[in-house]
């Protein structure tokens, strides 16, 4: 079960009544397309192991965030779930029916991930239905952040959605396109942005017309209890980065200190994002990005998430929505 609440009504947002979700409900970017540089980075797996979407869509309600950003084309939808549980049943819809919706639209689906929890709340597409019905050949993976460090190493990003998400479905090893971990972080960025600028040429990737920076077709994301989303901390200049792709920061408040990222252009200008948002760690981070005091001045990172045209939801619990009802 779980609740949507538009913006107006983001205030008693912990009262609002449950709804039900709405279930309801492919050509191949050819392996060829795929260019070498972004080829040879995902040939091994980590060395120490073997080894028109009708998502549970509440009315859309279009959430007036903030002066941040004029958003004409952007929805905003919050979605509150009883249990983590039902949070990852929703999320497995939601993502399998944009698989769905683009692999038909454009013969591929460019799926970002982020670290964190994020990962573990995707378990249900590694179950059936999803296990059978996704067609994974088409799926595209990138991550929106990693850490600079070994594929094999127990801070890697790479391994922690390999080890949950990705050893478990079928997506073709040349479509998961991990970070050069043998480069410096520096070198990781500019490596990571010139793979993502041939995915592009070859069609993988689409490409927002409006803002000129690449569009995704859904990005995964979570956010940390300081607001930060991706490698983008409150208070950090890299908030600011306008021109690049993906940008490095040798820094990180969040250990460890040295990661890529995506940039704000490259997020915000996503076709779909899920923020993926559980627990009462998140709670203040949450009423001040979905609170409507908020002043352009002290914005956090997660409230500097404005898509320019596309469609924004929280997936949240009861814990992480807590404080909302104090605004
Ligand atoms: O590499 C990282 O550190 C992550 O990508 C990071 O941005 C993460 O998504 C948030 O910190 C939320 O993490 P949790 O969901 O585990 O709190």
């Amino acid at each position: 079960m779980y609740t949507s609440v538009s913006a107006a009504a983001v205030a008693a947002a912990a009262a609002a009544a449950a709804l039900v979700p709405r279930l309801t409900g492919r050509r191949s970017a050819p392996a060829s397309r795929i260019p070498e540089i972004c080829r040879r980075r995902i040939r091994s797996k980590p060395r120490t192991f073997s080894s028109s979407p009708s998502f549970p869509i509440v009315p859309a309600a279009a959430m007036a965030t903030d002066g941040a950003a004029s958003d004409a084309g952007s929805k905003k939808k919050l979605l509150i779930f009883d249990s983590e549980e039902d949070l990852a049943v929703s999320l497995a819809k939601y993502t399998a029916e944009l698989s769905e919706k683009f692999a038909a639209e454009r013969g591929a689906f460019t799926a970002v991930l982020s670290g964190g929890s994020l990962i573990q709340a995707l378990r249900k597409l590694t179950e059936p239905p999803y296990l059978d019905s996704v067609d994974w050949s088409k799926w595209h993976v990138f991550w929106v952040d990693e850490r600079v460090v070994r594929k094999d190493h127990v801070d890697s990003n790479y391994k922690l959605a390999f080890d949950g998400f990705l050893s478990k479905v079928p997506i073709p090893p040349g479509q998961v396109y991990a970070i050069n971990d043998a480069l410096s972080a520096e070198g990781a960025a500019d490596d990571y942005e010139a793979c993502l600028k041939q995915l592009v040429k070859n069609g993988v990737i689409s490409m927002s017309a409006a803002t000129g920076f690449p569009r995704f077709d859904l990005q995964l994301l979570g956010m940390g209890p300081d607001g930060h989303i991706a490698s983008l901390f409150p208070g950090h200049p890299l908030v600011n980065e306008k021109e690049r792709w993906v940008t490095y920061i040798k820094d990180s408040p969040k250990p460890p200190p040295e990661r890529i990222t995506f940039t704000f252009p490259v997020i915000n200008s996503s076709a779909y994002v899920a923020m993926v948002v559980t627990g009462v760690g998140k709670a203040g981070a949450v009423q001040k990005a979905l609170s409507d005091k908020q002043t352009s001045s002290d914005l956090l990172p997660v409230e500097m998430a404005v898509l320019q045209d596309g469609e924004f939801t929280w997936f949240s619990d009861k814990p992480a929505v807590s404080m909302l009802q104090n605004n």
